[in-house]
């Protein structure tokens, strides 16, 4: 039997009290694309982290491809490439120097940087502002996303964990990016990807997790966790809806 591409299991994080993850459990198939949705504060960048090794778990344990993140990160990241919540990247650096930095540092071959690097420049539409010299400190938020990405995707990794990928990322680019991750699934690569946006958890993703308060509610495929209705009824069903009463703001526009 294969492992399953990435697998949560019991994946736990207490901030000062604060069960930020609370037995996150979770598994991703080869060759597929799951979403994970919450609302703000549920759990989804804290569980991600502990996922890719950016955040040590107190407890429970993360596996990609079969090889536990914690005990053997070395060869865990190598299958990884991860777009983190707030991209924490050398600044101070043009586009393609970042990517021959990052790739460089990943121990690949410097030819192969370099054609990837101007491939993937070309594709995310980051090639101009390059050959302008404009430094990753001077990028855009949706362009700072789109380097990121481009990180992430340099080593070819087995599994991609995207941190709301398309936040900031204009509907022109945010196409581009659908085309690369379905190209990236049809590869047999898998993804995890976190969204706010239900619309496109449905229209990209073959599985959906939902979390709420450090633990996932439901997960499954897309059709077992919406059932009839759509993603979002089953969103505010499982979370709880939060309505404004009469007699809230009422200072508003007074
Ligand atoms: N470094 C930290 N120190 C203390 N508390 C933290 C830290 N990181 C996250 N938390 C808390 O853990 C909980 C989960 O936060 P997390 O960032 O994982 O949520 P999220 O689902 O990604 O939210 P959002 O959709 O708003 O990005 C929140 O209550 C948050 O305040």
């Amino acid at each position: 039997m294969t492992a399953p591409a990435l697998e949560l299991d019991q994946l736990t994080k207490v901030f000062s009290g604060n069960r930020a993850a609370d037995g996150v459990s979770l598994e991703v198939p080869p060759g597929s694309l799951t979403g994970l949705v919450g609302p703000n504060g549920a759990g989804k960048t804290t569980s991600l982290s502990m996922a890719v090794g950016l955040l040590r778990p107190d407890s429970g344990t993360a596996r990609v491809d079969g090889v536990d993140v914690w005990r053997d990160p070395t060869r865990a990241k190598a299958l990884l490439g991860v777009l983190p919540d707030g991209l924490a990247l050398p600044e101070r650096l043009t586009g393609s120097e970042l990517l021959r930095y990052w790739g460089l540092l990943r121990g690949m071959d410097p030819a192969v940087v370099a054609s990837r690097t101007s491939e993937l420049l070309r594709i995310l539409e980051l090639d101009e502002a390059d050959e302008r010299g404009v430094l990753v400190l001077e990028y855009s938020t949706g362009m700072r996303k789109k380097i990121g990405l481009a990180t992430a995707l340099l080593h070819s990794p087995r599994v991609l964990v995207l941190d709301e990928p398309f936040e900031a990322v204009d509907p022109v680019s945010a196409r581009v990016l659908r085309a690369i991750l379905r190209r990236f699934v049809a590869a047999g690569g898998s993804i995890v990807i976190s969204s706010h946006v239900m619309s496109l958890v449905e229209e990209m993703c073959d599985r959906v997790a939902i979390i709420a308060r450090g633990q996932v509610l439901s997960h499954g495929t897309l059709a077992q966790v919406r059932g009839s209705g759509s993603l979002e009824d089953r969103f505010v069903e499982l979370v709880g809806e939060r309505t404004i009463a009469q007699e809230e703001l009422t200072w508003l526009g007074s």
